[in-house]
């Protein structure tokens, strides 16, 4: 880490968003960076889940003793450094050889918890013996062969990991034109098979042996609905949290059928594209759940203040998504590394800067639209 003034940050390394894009563009394929970079349709949302920040104005407080900023989050019981989560990635070695064991073990430096995607390249116990015991939660994609989804679950639960995110938002593919264009499907061309090849209740479902066959069979699930989501949370006593949630109905209905917490998210713009820009829909979500579960934001961070907003508009916790997988992209673990250093020394600045010295205090910083 170099230092200039009072901040530390990841030296010779690409320091905005836009830098990193280009330098991981350098680094990829054309396929795997479309499939990355891009967002669904004509890319409204992409578009709009990052601009629409610039709508949100902080209002800074003074004078209030910001010299040493407390950042920790308490969820579920664990207490984390930051309220800042790597984001469920798929397929992560289209990005780097190492994929999420490198991933991970840079997420495991900063104590920020790692949510393993079920489609990742390494599968639940890898990922769990190259992270020991650091935070982890696992992302579950249903399964239209339910004794799958349970399965996989229970495989989290016995590897140590905290909590289970459900995916609700993906029961199919979103309209992709850039993979459309280049014919590309990271499934087909069987990244993502970690999970599935080392489970035995799914490869014992295969008719005919096609793993690729049988995760595409098993993915699309348009089916999904309330009654599944009772069903697996029958199946487990770890936390359930719902990702993809945008109406506030939806969030409440998640309360009241006794979810443990959501996660607002568009999927990055890459699902359907027109929706509302994530952060526009947080503010709304948040008063509907009024502190009853952790609400938890992705889609669009980009920087620390968007994390400031974030917080401010009543997230508990962000996720980081596209900025890390460029950072993998261009140095593996170590850049990572360094995408979150920077991201987290810039997210405590912006605190300190706003007048907030606790993110206990932080609901009652003022943004002004
Ligand atoms: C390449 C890529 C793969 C993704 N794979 C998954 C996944 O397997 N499971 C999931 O729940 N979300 C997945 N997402 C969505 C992210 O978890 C997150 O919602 C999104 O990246 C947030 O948008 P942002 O990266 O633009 O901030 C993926 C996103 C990208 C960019
Ligand atoms: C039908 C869901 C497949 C999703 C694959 C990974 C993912 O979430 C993505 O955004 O891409």
């Amino acid at each position: 880490m170099a230092k200039v003034e009072n901040i530390s940050f990841a030296e010779n390394f690409p320091i905005s968003y836009i830098e990193l894009e280009k330098e991981a563009e350098k680094k990829m394929g054309a396929g795997g960076f479309g499939y990355v970079q891009s967002g669904a349709g004509g890319e409204e949302t992409l578009r709009k889940n990052t601009e629409s920040f610039a709508k949100y104005s902080i209002v800074p407080r003074m004078l209030r003793n910001v010299s040493v900023p407390d950042t920790s989050v308490t969820l579920f019981g664990k207490t984390y450094p930051y309220p800042i989560f790597l984001a469920p990635i798929g397929m992560q070695r289209l990005e780097h050889e190492e994929g999420e064991i490198a991933s991970s073990r840079a997420a495991a430096v900063y104590h920020v918890p790692f949510i393993q995607s079920t489609v990742s390249s390494y599968s639940i116990e890898e990922i769990a013996a190259a992270t020991g015991s650091s935070p982890k939660w696992f992302q579950l994609y249903w399964s239209n062969h339910e004794e799958t989804a349970f399965n996989m679950m229970r495989r989290a639960e016995e590897a140590g990991y905290e909590a289970i995110v459900l995916t609700v938002d993906t029961v199919m593919m979103g309209w992709r034109e850039a993979d459309l264009r280049n014919n590309f499907s990271p499934l087909k061309l069987g990244y993502g098979k970690a999970n599935y090849e080392s489970d035995p209740v799914f490869m014992s479902s295969l008719k005919d042996g096609d793993v690729v066959r049988g995760i595409l069979d098993n993915i699309h699930h348009p089916t999904l609905s309330w009654e599944h989501v009772a069903r697996l949370k029958e199946k487990t006593n770890l936390p359930i949290l719902l990702k993809g949630i945008l109406h506030p109905e939806d969030a409440k209905l998640a309360v009241e059928k006794g979810i443990d917490g959501i996660i607002v998210s568009n999927h990055g713009g890459r699902q359907l594209d027109g929706v509302t820009a994530a952060i526009d829909a947080l503010g709304p979500i948040a008063k509907a759940v009024n502190g009853l579960i952790p609400v938890l934001f992705d889609s669009g961070i980009r920087r620390g203040s968007d994390a400031v907003k974030a917080l401010a508009l009543g997230a508990d916790a962000v996720c980081l998504g596209r900025p890390f997988v460029y950072g993998l992209a261009i140095g593996g673990q170590t850049g990572v590394e360094k995408v979150l250093a920077n991201f987290i020394e810039e997210t405590k600045v912006s605190l300190s800067l706003a007048g907030v010295s606790s993110l206990k205090e932080i609901t009652s910083l003022q943004l002004i639209r």
